[in-house]
């Protein structure tokens, strides 16, 4: 049994490698999600985030961080004192250091050039593809992917098209990341769904599986630059999505929640809810992070 559960999964994973069948994902997708059963469970969430705020947890979610950038102003002199921040965030416990510095293409290089003459190491995500709107060709956001990853970042964080996601278009969806995927070569892919506007949470779920078909290494909800973003209501849709394909693979994809988080308690909101549908073993960094710009303020001053 111990050696036939992982050729399955591995069957099940191949099965669905770098091709799309209509189909086979209509069938998967067709799903309805409960209104209240949602609010429910968002209910408990906040309930169990009063209870999860303590000095080590906060430790934790600093940990969880990108730290982000993503003004048309940043400068080299900004990103990289970003970047001093994210690798000693409290700055009396060197062990503490945030999941990344995240900023834009053009200023990946800045950062890169101030660790490796520092001789530090942090992870670099920068956004590609054509962040944030996602309207441009699909050339020029492979390209934008390819350059970023040569200029030093080590996660690269792209935007699906929502275009062909409110036409239906899920193929487009899919074969777009799935380009972007490939043009990253080893560094982590995380693809951003930009939930707030898809209109349906129906529509969360299908973008959701169109990325991690496409082998997103994490899903995340928002630029930031939507009028709406992070929620625990389409978080607890894209989680959903993320313990089916565990259950059909064995294959554990990331979350990031991003964009106006900028308190502890509503960090820990998506603490409780990552805890509740994938287990303590999503809450690391390698699988958990929270995309934020000033969230770190509001945990040093709880600590
Ligand atoms: O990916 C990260 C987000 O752009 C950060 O959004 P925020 O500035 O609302 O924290």
């Amino acid at each position: 049994m111990a050696t036939i559960v992982p050729t399955l999964f591995s069957f099940v994973r191949d099965s669905y490698k770098g091709r799309f069948d209509v189909a086979t994902f209509e069938k998967e997708v067709g799903r309805d999600f409960d209104n209240q059963e949602i609010a429910q469970a968002i209910n408990k969430y906040e309930q169990e985030a009063k209870n999860l705020k303590n000095k080590d947890e906060i430790r934790k979610v600093i940990q969880y961080i990108d730290l982000t950038t993503l003004n048309g102003d940043d400068t080299a002199s900004k990103v990289v004192a970003l970047a001093k921040r994210a690798i000693n965030p409290i700055p009396t416990d060197p062990s503490i250091h945030c999941g990344s510095v995240c900023v834009y293409p053009q200023r990946v290089a800045d950062v890169k050039k101030f660790l490796t003459a520092t001789k530090q190491n942090c992870h670099i995500t920068g956004v590609a593809g054509g962040f944030p709107s996602g309207q441009y060709h699909l050339q020029s956001k492979v390209l934008e992917c390819e350059l970023t990853v040569a200029d030093g970042a080590t996660e690269i964080d792209i935007v699906i098209s929502r275009a062909a996601a409110l036409e239906e278009d899920w193929k487009t969806v899919h074969d777009e990341v799935l380009a972007c995927k490939k043009a990253c070569g080893s560094a982590h892919l995380k693809t951003i769904l930009a939930t707030g506007e898809l209109k349906t949470l129906s529509n969360v779920y299908k973008a959701s599986w169109a990325s991690i078909l496409a082998g997103s290494d994490f899903i995340k909800t928002s630029t930031g630059k939507e009028t709406v973003n992070a929620t625990l209501e389409v978080a607890y849709v894209m989680c959903t999505a993320i313990k089916r394909w565990y259950e059909l693979t064995g294959k554990k994809v990331g979350f990031k929640p991003a964009g106006g988080i900028k308190t502890v308690d509503e960090a820990l909101g998506f603490v409780a809810l990552v805890k509740d549908i994938l287990g303590e073993q999503w809450l690391n960094p390698t699988l958990f992070r929270i995309g934020a710009s000033s969230l770190l303020d509001d945990c040093l001053k709880a600590l």
